[in-house]
């Protein structure tokens, strides 16, 4: 009988354990769902400055070689600063497009409080109704397809000048190509925005000083400051980045200040009946802030004014000459490409005159010219920062809200993954019909190519700077031959990058055009 009992004991409390150990499991399982998601890997840092000091002089190589090592997606500390990079279509996708309304402000940056008038721009605006106010007002006066086509003639005017320059040119040095393609896109840019050309010819009038600003401000604005990232050190400005800033802001402020003054003062501004951007803008100054409201109530102040006519200076010049410039680099290295170019243009224009915009939709080859350009030298190499604005869930992996968003387009441009075994090589032959990637584009929804970024922040000039590279790249080929200085061989051409926020190449392009098209195609009418 107490045999019995014992066994029935032993049995139950064998049957209670089973239980609390089954509940036990329950509850780990249950709880584990919960568990926080691991952060993305990441390499180990440094103590304080964290992973800044490994960014290295080519951040976005760096970056690409980090991403071999810890995957499409991994984490970084700049400082105090949580960074996560996305380094493949896959995972750029992911945060551009499902996650893109959390990643739509941009991060804190010593650039947009020194040199964007404290956040006053449209590149660094937090995202909101301002923001959009701005957007808005560029897509009206100067983006959308009927702003774009009224300024049709401005853009083909200044392509004008700079082949008649090009023709001219008879120097023995050669002539910097990028330097005149960034006279046209800026007098282009100008006359859109204020009205008037500001510079008379390429070599001349300041020109050489404003691409000189635009270079420094694009390498400051690509320089990691560590006193943005480290709170303590920012008083000292270890990198001197912000003192440099500060005196390029002043510069770059006496600039603004003059258009919008001697346009008040009645001067300026071309024939007075079309509507530039600055006559746009004074007509609804009354010193009110854009923060939203109707399309009527939109107004700006001189700040705003100055602050978004600094973001076209500075965004919509440099990022077009030098897609240009790298274009005309590898047409250069790659003669079979720049004949059959040429062979479509003469096709389809003929020799007795210059490339009209109208063209453009017949130039196909000359279109996978530009995409292939935009893929190997994508002119923001690491787009623009983002912040998350909430915590969110990437791909199995927890992003903590405040985490800054770098997408290394440049990487994913060159991912084999994406482009195959060639994706180092200048094929632009890959984007035609029959061709590998016959339907990519690069305005924004194919992830592989982003040279213009993705989602709701997205370039605002995509559409003006597209028609710019396209246009100029095709007149220039149709145009001229070219040959390097010096008797150089294309295999001897420098193709070495030099990082800012925008990719300059290290030694600029120098060339001697030699008209191949009837004289009366460079006259200047
Ligand atoms: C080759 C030409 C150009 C390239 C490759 C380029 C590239 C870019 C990129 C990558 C961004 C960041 C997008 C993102 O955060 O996802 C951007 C933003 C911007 N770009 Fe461009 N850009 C070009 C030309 C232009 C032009 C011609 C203008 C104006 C005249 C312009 C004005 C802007 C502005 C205002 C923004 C900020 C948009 C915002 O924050 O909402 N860009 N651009």
């Amino acid at each position: 009988m107490d045999m019995d009992r014992d066994a029935l004991l032993l049995i139950a409390s064998s049957s209670l354990a089973a239980v609390a150990i089954a509940s036990l499991c329950c509850w780990f399982l249950c709880r584990g769902s919960k568990l926080p998601l691991p952060l993305p890997p990441g390499p180990r840092g440094w103590p304080v400055l964290g992973n800044l000091p490994q960014l290295g002089a080519k951040p976005h190589h760096t970056m690409a070689a980090l991403a071999r090592q810890h995957g499409p997606l991994f984490r970084l500390r700049f400082g105090s600063a949580e960074v996560v990079v996305a380094a493949s279509a896959k995972v750029a996708s992911i945060f551009l497009r499902a996650h893109d309304a959390n990643f739509s402000d941009r991060p804190p940056n010593s650039g947009a409080e020194h040199v964007a008038y404290n956040y006053q721009d449209l590149v660094f605006a937090p995202y909101g109704a301002r923001w959009r106010a701005l957007r808005k007002l560029c897509a009206l006066s100067l983006f959308s397809a009927k702003a774009l086509d009224a300024l049709r003639a401005v853009r083909e005017d200044e392509v004008r000048l700079m082949v008649a320059q090009l023709a001219h040119a008879s120097s023995a040095a050669g002539v910097a190509v990028g330097q005149e393609a960034n006279v046209c896109a800026t007098n282009a840019l100008a006359r859109a925005a204020v009205g008037r050309r500001v510079f008379g010819s390429a070599a001349g009038e300041g020109s050489r000083e404003f691409k000189d600003m635009v270079v420094e401000l694009m390498q400051l604005a690509g320089v990691f400051n560590i006193g943005d990232f480290v709170p303590a050190l920012r008083w000292l400005d270890p990198q001197g980045v912000v003192g440099k800033m500060k005196r390029l802001h002043r510069r770059y402020d006496g600039m603004m200040d003059g258009f919008i003054g001697e346009r008040r003062d009645g001067k300026g501004g071309g024939d007075g009946k079309t509507k530039d951007l600055l006559s746009v803008m004074l007509g609804n100054n009354n010193n009110a802030r854009p923060d939203g409201g109707g399309e009527g109530m939109m107004s700006f102040n001189h700040t705003d004014i100055k602050a978004l006519l600094l973001n076209l200076f500075t965004a919509g010049t440099d990022t077009t000459s030098s897609t240009v410039e790298w274009a005309l680099a590898e047409l250069i290295r790659h003669r079979d490409v720049l004949t059959k170019a040429q062979r479509e243009l003469d096709d389809v224009v003929g020799k007795d005159r210059l490339v009209t915009e109208s063209d453009l939709p017949r130039l196909t080859f000359l279109a996978a010219i530009i995409k292939e350009t935009f893929r190997l030298h994508p002119s923001t190499p690491l787009s623009l920062p983002r912040v998350a604005a909430e915590d969110c869930e990437v791909d199995g992996y927890r992003v903590p809200k405040g985490t800054t968003l770098l997408v290394n387009v440049w990487a994913i441009a060159r991912d084999p993954a994406s482009w195959g075994p060639d994706a180092l090589e200048f094929r632009p032959a890959r984007f035609l019909a029959g061709g590998s990637h016959e339907s990519v584009d690069v305005k924004g929804s194919d992830y592989e190519l982003i040279p213009f970024g993705a989602g709701r922040r997205i370039c605002a000039g995509l559409s003006w700077g597209l028609r710019m590279v396209t246009l100029m790249t095709a007149t220039l080929v149709h145009a001229f031959d070219w040959s390097l200085v010096n008797d150089m061989t294309p295999e001897k051409l420098d193709m070495e990058e030099a990082y800012g926020l925008t990719l300059q190449r290290a030694v600029p392009l120098m060339v001697h055009p030699v008209p191949r098209l009837l004289p009366s195609a460079y006259k200047v009418v």
